[in-house]
């Protein structure tokens, strides 16, 4: 089929040419200066977003499109269907054989050993999840281009609908629970919520009647160290894990080649891989899942994604990243009390957020603490007329104090590159928190003005927590759903929440590139409202 969609995991953009209106942005009372700084600051924004805020928006749009054909949306929604077709096991094996669910609540007949009598199933329960049930993934229609945070596949912001594959348990299932070896990894970087989802991965294999779990410790290292045994896992193992934060599990950056864990799967006999991680171990979970499929390996490989920084696209959210939220807060209320009661205090808090600032933002709104937030998605300088420096000068000036958050991404340009690389190639990044501390200092000095700088790097504190309750449900829906995508044969995929329904999406789709804050979306111009931060360009 002739390639319509712009580009792959990208919609086609067309980008907001007024940003935002007055009313949305002078809702509050806001100092003169500010009006005229957010003025500017709606111009420069505009130029930049037209410029492509590093994804080339314009670029995107429309490519590969003939929206002179009649028939073009029908033909986009076919390609967006394939596109977000999830893989199954019977595209490899045609003739793989289904069961009846032996996940059924209605009879809850204790499960057997051996299934002996045949799988309990009641078909009269209405609980199941029908393969052709759809979410629908965007639910705004934008009437304009010109809507704020309008994402548009041709110039009139055409409506076409784009559905995804619900997610739970189906009637059929394509494993005999007896024959599954199942096995938990978690990898990447700690996330508030990790045991959670390995508790409810269990909880819910055992349900279907699965007796072998295990976990592989550290990660993908697991597959291959020696000395590192799997772990047995059953309900009273993880009963009371999600009490505490980290992974039951452990994880680790960095590890073996993709054939080596495959080797490894087949060695132990897993037919069914839970990989729960951030975008890399999403791209290794599908890059097993494509060997699985070449050495006709009949296993199932589901990921769940876990990462703080939310960078994930397509879905709601990622767990951990309200607990993550909920915990930054502490650390700028901490930044805020300090410079509030330092005699021209300012507050520096860096959070985590290699290449989003959703953190960032979102920390800065809930708290209502922050004067200043710096994010990796939206340039800005540090010197000169409309820099961070003067407008903290100012702040001092008027409200006798300034609390700054700063995503660990933002502001990399002004620092040294390095080249270094984590285990896992991704970038270590420079300290931008104790560069804009050394920076302000030097500034005020030079100014041969006040300024007590306080910096607070709460890092691991946000992630090595327990999830709070909203984490905690959200992992019990992602855990209990990859277990229900296993069992109905689906394999390369991942779960996740999509405008509060539960979905399955095939895994490049939401690792084509990281999620990203849209510095024209209502929620980062929330975020300007509620600071009263200019444009620092
Ligand atoms: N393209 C890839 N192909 C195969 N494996 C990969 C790939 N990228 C990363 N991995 C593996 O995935 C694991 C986790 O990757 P990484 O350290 O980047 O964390 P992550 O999953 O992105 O999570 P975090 O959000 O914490 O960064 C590592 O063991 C790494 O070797
Ligand atoms: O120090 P570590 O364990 O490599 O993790 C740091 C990284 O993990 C993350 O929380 C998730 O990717 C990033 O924000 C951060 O850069
Ligand atoms: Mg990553």
């Amino acid at each position: 089929m002739e390639s319509l969609s712009p580009v792959i995991g990208q919609k086609a953009i067309f980008p907001s040419t007024t940003g935002y209106t007055d009313h949305d942005l002078f809702s509050g009372p806001v100092r003169l200066r500010t009006v005229r700084n957010l003025n500017r600051a709606c111009r420069r924004l505009r130029i930049r977003v037209q410029a492509g805020n590093g994804v080339s928006k314009n670029a995107a749009a429309g490519v590969g499109i003939d929206f002179s054909d009649p028939d073009w949306k029908l033909k986009y929604s076919r390609e967006f269907e394939a596109r977000f077709n999830i893989p199954h096991m019977t595209d490899v094996f045609p003739d793989a054989v289904s069961y009846p669910s032996t996940f059924c609540l209605k009879m809850r007949t204790p499960i057997t050993e051996t299934f002996a009598e045949g799988y309990p199933s009641d078909e009269k329960w209405h609980g199941y999840v029908n393969n052709n049930d759809r979410v629908l993934l965007k639910v705004i229609n934008y009437s304009s281009p010109s809507s704020a945070g309008a994402e548009c596949i041709d110039s009139n912001c055409s409506w076409v609908e784009q559905w995804v594959h619900r997610a739970g348990p189906r009637e059929k299932i394509f494993f005999k629970p007896e024959e599954v070896k199942a096995a938990i990894v978690t990898c990447g970087g700690l996330c508030p919520g990790l045991n959670d989802v390995i508790r409810q991965i269990v909880i819910t294999l055992e349900i279907y009647g699965v007796k072998k779990i295990v976990g592989i410790p550290f990660g993908y290292r697991g597959f291959s160290e020696k000395g590192l045994a799997e772990m047995p896992l059953s309900r009273k193992v993880v009963q009371n894990v999600h009490l505490s934060g980290g992974s039951l599990l452990g994880v680790s950056r960095g590890g073996p080649k993709v054939s080596d864990i495959v080797d490894s799967i087949q060695e132990r006999g897993i037919n069914m891989l839970f990989v729960l991680g951030g975008n890399g171990t999403h791209a290794g979970a599908n890059a097993i899942h494509d060997e699985c499929r070449k050495r006709r390996i009949k296993a199932a490989v589901v990921g769940v994604p876990k990462t703080i920084d939310n960078d994930i696209m397509l879905m709601d959210k990622t767990f951990g990243f309200d607990t993550a939220v909920e915990e930054a807060q502490r650390a700028i209320n901490s930044a805020y009390i300090e410079a509030h009661s330092a005699y021209r205090g300012i507050g520096i808090v860096k959070l985590m957020g290699r290449s989003s600032g959703f953190i960032a933002m979102q920390a800065s709104l809930a708290s209502g603490q922050i004067d200043i937030c710096l994010i990796p998605e939206v340039p800005f300088n540090l010197h000169g007329p409309h820099g961070v420096l003067r407008h903290l000068k100012y702040l001092l000036e008027t409200k006798g104090s300034a609390v700054v958050c700063a995503a660990e991404g933002a502001g990399q340009d002004f620092l040294e590159k390095t080249n270094a690389k984590d285990a896992s190639g991704n970038a270590v990044l420079g300290d931008i928190g104790v560069y804009l501390q050394q920076e302000i200092k030097k500034y005020f000095k030079e100014l041969e003005q006040t300024a007590d700088v306080k910096y607070i790097d709460p890092t691991y504190m946000i992630r090595a927590c327990r999830a709070n309750a909203s984490d905690g449900i959200l992992c019990t829906v992602l855990g209990q759903n990859a277990v229900h995508g296993a069992f109905a044969g689906y394999s390369g995929i991942t779960v996740g929440i999509c405008n509060t329904h539960y979905v399955y999406f095939p895994i490049p789709e939401v690792i084509s590139k990281p999620r990203v804050v849209d510095p024209n979306s209502r929620m980062w111009h929330r975020c300007l409202t509620s600071t009263g931060q200019p444009d620092f360009l």
